[in-house]
C-alpha cells in the first residue's frame, strides 16, 4: 500500500499567510502615511477645531451615504448636525473638505460679501444646459450680465404678466376640477403651471404655438431637472467619463436638443420683431426701465425689487393701476435682453441670451413647483390657517371670485404673504446652496477659520430651523412674519432666496406667482391633506421634495 502523501500544501499556504500578511501591512503602512500626509496639510490643520462626524482614511465621510436613498441622505445630515450641536461642521468627500453653516451671522459672513461670489465646482453639473448662465458665471461676465438682467424684473414689467398668471391660474382650477374626490401629487400640476408660464413670460412662446415644440419644450425642462436630481445623489452619475456610457446621457442629450433649438429659434425670430418695432419708431422699452431706476450693486437687484423681506411687495410704481400696461405691450424677459443688447454700454452675444433665458428657465420652474406645493399641503394640514387665508380672499373678493385677480389685490394678501413666508422657512425649495471661497475666511460664531479653496454649503433649511432666530422653530406659524417679529432676527435668519449680490433675481416674480397661482386656486377649493408634517420624508438635493409625492385631495366650494 502506497503511503498518503505528504501535502506539499503547508507550505503553499505559509507562503499565502505570508503574502497575506505583508500586503496587510503594505497597506497599513501606506494608510498610515497617508494620515499624516492629509494631517500636514494647511485645509486640514487649519479646521482641526471645527466638529465633523468621523472620517474613514481616503473616503472621509463619503461612506456614510452609500446605498442610502436621498431621503436617508438628507435625514442623515439633520441628524448630524442635531448631534455635533454646533453652528459650523465640517465634512470630507474624500479628501475634499465641506464646511456646512447653520446660523444667520456665519452665512451674512459669506453671502453678504462681495469676495465668495464663486459657485462651488458641484454646479458644474449644470453647464451642459445652462452654460454660463448667471447661476454659475463668475467674475465680470457675472457682474456685467447681472446688471443688464436685474432691470428685466422691474415691477412694471411684472405687472404686464399678470393675465398670462391668471390664465394658469384658470387652468389650474380647471385640472382641479377633474380631481374632485380623489388624491393626487399636486406637484405634477404646479410643476405643468410654471413651465407654462415661464414659457410665455420668459421667451413669449406657448405650450401650443411654435408648432407644439412649445410642449415638447416643457417636457423637456422638466425631464432635465429630474436628470440633475438624480446625478445630484447619485454621485457615480457626477462623474462624466462615467455617465457619458449611460442611457441617460443619451436622454439629456436629446433633452437639450429640444430645449436649445427651440430657444434659438425664438431668440431669431425674437430679434426680427426687435428690428420691426424700431423700425416703427417704438422707444426701447428696456432702456426706459433702466433710466427710471438705480441699481443696488450690494444686493445686485434693482433698488425698487431689493426688499421684499421688509417692504413685502409694496414699491414706488404700486399706485399704478396694473391696466396701464396691456396685454398687447407685454413683452417676455426674453424681448427685453435683446432690447437690452441694443442699449447703450451692453454687450451681450445671441448665445449669451440663450444660457440666461435657459437658466431663468431652470431657476424660476422647479423652485415655484416645490413652493406652492409644499404651500398647498400644509394649508391641508392647517385647515384654521387656511380658513384665516379665505376669509381674507373673501375680503378682497367679495361675492365675484371669478373675476381675475389683480396686482392690487396682490398687495392686499398679506396673511397669505405670510402663509407662503412661513412655508418657504421650514421647506425652503433651494435647501442649501455652495460657494467656493478664494481665500481664508474667519466666521463669527466660534473661532473658526475656513480655508481658501474650501467648498462652503450655506445651509437654509437648518438656518430656518435654528433655535437661535426662532423660538418654536418647528411650528409651522404665520405670524413669525409679522413685521415685528421680523424687525428682531437678523435678516439673514430667512434667506429662501439667498440673500446679498448673488440672491436671486427672480423673487418678487416668484412671490407674485404664487400669489396668483395660489389665491386662483384656494377661493375655488378647500384642500386636504391625509399625511402630517411629522410624516413628511424629505427628500434635499438640488431642489426640497417630497420624497412620497405632495398628496392632496381638494372639495369644491360651494
Ligand atoms: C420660490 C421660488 C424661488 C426660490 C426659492 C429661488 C431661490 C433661489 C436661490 C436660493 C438662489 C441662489 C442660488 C445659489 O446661490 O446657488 C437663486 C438664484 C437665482 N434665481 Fe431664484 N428662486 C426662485 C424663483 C426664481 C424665479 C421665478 C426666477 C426667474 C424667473 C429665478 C431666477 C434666478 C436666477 C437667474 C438666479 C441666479 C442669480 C445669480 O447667481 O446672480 N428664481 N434663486
Amino acid at each position: 500500500m502506497s503511503q498518503p502523501q505528504v501535502q506539499p500544501l503547508g507550505v503553499e499556504g505559509s507562503t499565502l499567510t505570508s503574502s497575506l500578511v505583508t500586503s496587510i501591512l503594505g497597506v497599513t503602512v501606506v494608510l498610515v502615511l497617508y494620515h499624516y500626509w492629509f494631517q500636514s496639510l494647511r485645509y486640514v490643520r487649519l479646521t482641526k477645531n471645527i466638529p465633523g462626524p468621523r472620517t474613514i482614511p481616503i473616503l472621509g465621510n463619503a461612506y456614510m451615504a452609500l446605498g442610502q436613498s436621498p431621503s436617508d441622505v438628507f435625514k442623515l445630515a439633520c441628524r448630524i448636525y442635531e448631534e455635533m450641536k454646533s453652528d459650523v461642521i465640517k465634512a470630507y468627500l474624500g479628501p475634499k473638505l465641506v464646511i456646512a453653516i447653520t446660523s444667520a451671522e456665519d452665512a451674512e459672513v459669506i453671502l453678504g460679501s462681495n469676495v465668495h461670489l464663486e459657485k462651488s465646482p458641484e454646479y458644474g453639473l449644470f453647464e451642459p444646459w445652462l452654460g454660463d448662465g448667471l447661476l454659475i458665471s463668475k467674475g465680470e461676465k457675472w457682474r456685467s450680465h447681472r446688471k443688464m438682467i436685474a432691470p428685466t424684473f422691474h415691477t412694471s414689467i411684472l405687472k404686464s404678466f399678470m393675465p398670462v398668471f391668471n390664465k394658469n391660474a384658470n387652468q389650474l382650477v380647471e385640472a382641479f376640477r377633474k380631481e374632485k374626490g380623489k388624491e393626487f401629487d399636486v406637484h405634477d400640476y404646479m410643476s405643468g403651471a410654471t413651465v407654462d408660464t415661464l414659457l410665455e413670460t420668459a421667451m413669449g412662446v406657448t405650450k401650443t404655438s411654435e408648432d407644439n415644440t412649445g410642449f415638447d419644450y416643457a417636457m423637456a425642462v422638466m425631464s432635465m431637472c429630474n436628470i440633475l436630481h438624480q446625478r445630484h445623489y447619485k454621485i457615480w452619475l457626477r462623474f462624466e467619463p462615467l455617465f457619458r456610457f449611460t442611457k441617460m446621457s443619451f436622454q439629456q442629450g436629446s433633452l437639450l436638443n429640444t430645449i436649445h433649438t427651440l430657444t434659438r429659434r425664438v431668440i431669431k425670430r425674437k430679434k426680427q420683431n426687435y428690428f420691426e418695432r424700431k423700425s416703427k419708431g417704438e422707444s426701447n422699452q428696456y432702456q426706459n426701465v433702466v433710466d427710471s431706476g438705480k441699481f443696488d450693486e450690494r444686493h445686485g437687484l434693482f433698488e425698487e425689487t431689493q426688499n421684499i423681506m421688509t417692504n413685502y411687495l409694496r414699491d414706488d410704481l404700486d399706485e399704478n393701476d396694473e391696466n396701464d400696461v396691456g396685454e398687447k405691450k407685454r413683452l417676455a424677459f426674453l424681448d427685453f435682453m435683446i432690447e437690452a443688447s441694443h442699449s447703450k454700454g451692453i454687450q451681450i452675444s445671441d448665445e449669451e441670451i440663450k444660457q440666461e433665458v435657459d437658466t431663468i428657465m431652470f431657476e424660476g420652474h422647479d423652485t415655484t413647483a416645490a413652493a406652492s406645493s409644499f404651500i398647498l399641503c400644509l394649508l391641508g394640514i392647517h385647515e384654521d390657517i387656511q380658513k384665516r387665508v379665505f376669509e381674507e380672499l373673501k375680503e378682497i373678493f367679495q361675492d365675484n371670485m371669478e373675476r381675475p385677480i389683480t396686482f392690487n389685490d396682490t398687495l392686499q394678501m398679506k396673511y397669505l404673504e405670510r402663509v407662503m413666508m412661513e412655508s418657504l422657512r421650514l421647506y425652503p425649495p433651494v435647501p442649501m446652496i455652495a460657494r467656493k471661497v478664494n481665500e481664508d475666511v474667519k466666521l463669527v460664531s466660534g473661532d473658526y477659520t475656513i480655508p481658501a479653496g474650501t467648498s462652503v454649503v450655506v445651509t437654509q433649511y437648518l438656518i430656518h430651523r435654528n433655535p437661535k432666530h426662532y423660538d418654536n422653530p418647528l411650528k409651522f406659524d404665520p405670524d413669525n412674519f409679522l413685521p415685528e417679529r421680523c424687525q428682531q432676527r437678523p435678516y439673514y435668519a430667512f434667506i429662501p432666496f439667498s440673500a446679498g449680490p448673488r440672491s436671486c433675481v427672480g423673487r418678487k416674480y416668484a412671490m407674485l406667482k404664487l400669489k396668483v397661482l395660489l389665491a386662483g386656486v384656494l377661493r375655488k377649493f378647500v384642500i386636504h391633506s391625509k399625511t402630517n408634517e411629522t410624516d413628511f420624508k424629505l427628500q434635499g438635493d438640488i431642489i426640497l421634495k417630497r420624497e412620497e409625492g405632495f398628496k392632496i385631495t381638494v372639495s369644491e366650494r360651494a
